[in-house]
């Protein structure tokens, strides 16, 4: 049987209609995504801006006006763009936003995270038709280049005289898929390094036996660094902490070997070998430390090898503190998003570090509160994977948790004490 037909004026159809446009890197299409925001916006009488730090790079910003518009105002935040798929891959065609008989919406973004973007706007359309007006004024922020480090993004965004406007008193983020009933909340990231490891030595004959060739320098640096892997690993599978509590180490390339017309050139041992490594820290890791370990340990000049650490992410605030946003009574947002869920007739899993990594780390090292959240329970964590989608009724559930919580949160006015 073939899908239902679309009303083209539902939630549904316009969440479809955002997943269509193919906003995946390393080509994000913006411009359209933004025109369709921009006039879904308009159409509910917000205002909108576009702001362009870096040409072709927009971030569209807008604007619901509250009746104190004194107080600190909220953000919430999402991404234009999506990282890439493979459609041979994929059951339904990446961009095609099919929904299935079942209701299942698959498309890249579906989760990460298109969903959220169109849940602020529907929230509001829903709690603009009760005529609710907020207290506070709340601003929706959609933001490019996310997936690859957002420095063209929200770094410039934060950083912009045009954000600190805003006045920006909390903000929301994306977070991820829970595969229970739970909702998850994401009080930090992790942050991202890049690290690449260089091994230089002596060349030779594939059949001579001699120490300190390229290869083996780099083999060894892999094998102290799986040694670490595997120890932080170890401490996962053992119950003793989250995997967004430990220091991951994960190898993402491998280069060495002299090009040959048919492959690699098989009896010359290289000169020259690297790898590379996507190392994720909590806000709690010691930075000096890691480092110390990458060059006396991972990369040791004694061993030939040289590094570099390209370090995608702070780890602390203006302040020098962790980046990490309260939930406890320190925190005044904290009980009112607790309280906006339970209204919402949800329940909250205990509060996370994300193990990955959001723009929502631009906003808290300005000392900025700020939450990772997307309302998706009872979902499989398909974020960058194959057949990314989002079942119908948990994407509708999700606009009716967020009116509680921009009802919740643009009401509350003890906060601009903080
Ligand atoms: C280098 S920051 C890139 C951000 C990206 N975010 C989600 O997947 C991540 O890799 O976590
Ligand atoms: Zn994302
Ligand atoms: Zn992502």
């Amino acid at each position: 049987t073939s899908p239902p037909q679309q009303d083209p004026e539902t939630p549904i159809a316009r969440f479809q209609k955002y997943l269509r446009f193919n906003t995946a890197h390393p080509n994000p299409n913006y411009t359209a995504p933004v025109s369709f925001l921009t006039s879904l916006a308009q159409s509910l009488g917000l205002k909108t801006q576009t702001l362009e730090f870096i040409p072709n790079k927009p971030t569209l910003l807008i604007t619901w006006q509250g009746s104190n518009p004194s107080l600190p105002s909220l953000l919430f935040n999402s991404h234009l763009d999506s990282v890439p798929a493979e459609p041979s891959k994929w059951t339904h065609p990446p961009f095609s936003a099919t929904l299935t008989p079942e209701g299942k919406i698959f498309a890249r973004g579906a989760q990460d995270d298109k969903c959220i973007a169109i849940q602020y706007l529907e929230a509001i359309r829903n709690l603009k038709a009760r005529n609710f007006v907020p207290t506070r004024t709340l601003h929706i922020s959609f933001v490019p280049d996310e997936e690859i480090g957002g420095i063209d993004g929200a770094d410039k965004f934060v950083k912009s005289k045009e954000f600190k406007d805003l006045d920006v008193g909390f903000v929301l983020d994306e977070g991820q898929a829970s595969v229970n009933d739970e909702f998850r909340v994401f009080y930090a990231d992790r942050s991202p390094w890049n690290l690449i490891i260089k091994a230089k030595g002596v060349p030779g004959h594939g059949s001579r036996m001699y120490d300190n060739g390229a290869m083996e320098n780099l083999m060894d640096s892999i094998e102290v660094i799986n040694r670490f892997r595997d120890s932080q690993f170890d401490i996962v599978k053992a119950g003793k902490a989250s995997n967004s509590e430990v220091i991951s180490v994960n190898p993402v390339f491998l280069k060495a070997g002299i090009p040959s017309p048919t492959g690699f050139v098989m009896n010359m041992q290289p000169s020259e070998a690297e790898a590379g490594f996507d190392l994720r820290l909590p806000p709690t890791a010691d930075p000096d430390l890691v480092k110390k370990r990458i060059a006396e340990e991972w990369a040791p000049a004694v061993r030939n090898m040289t590094y570099e650490i390209i370090e995608k992410g702070p780890l602390r605030d203006y302040m020098g503190r962790p980046l990490m946003t309260a939930t406890d009574d320190s925190n005044p947002w904290w009980s009112v998003f607790k309280q906006a869920i339970a209204a919402a007739g949800g329940k909250l899993a205990k509060p996370e570090i994300l193990s990955s990594t959001t723009d929502a780390r631009f906003m808290r090292q300005l000392g900025i509160p700020a939450f990772g959240f997307s309302p998706m329970t009872n979902t499989p964590i398909l974020l960058h994977d194959h057949n990314e989608f989002l079942k119908d009724t948990i994407f509708l559930k999700g606009i009716e948790v967020y009116e509680h919580i921009i009802h919740a949160l643009s009401s509350f006015e003890e906060a601009n004490s903080i």
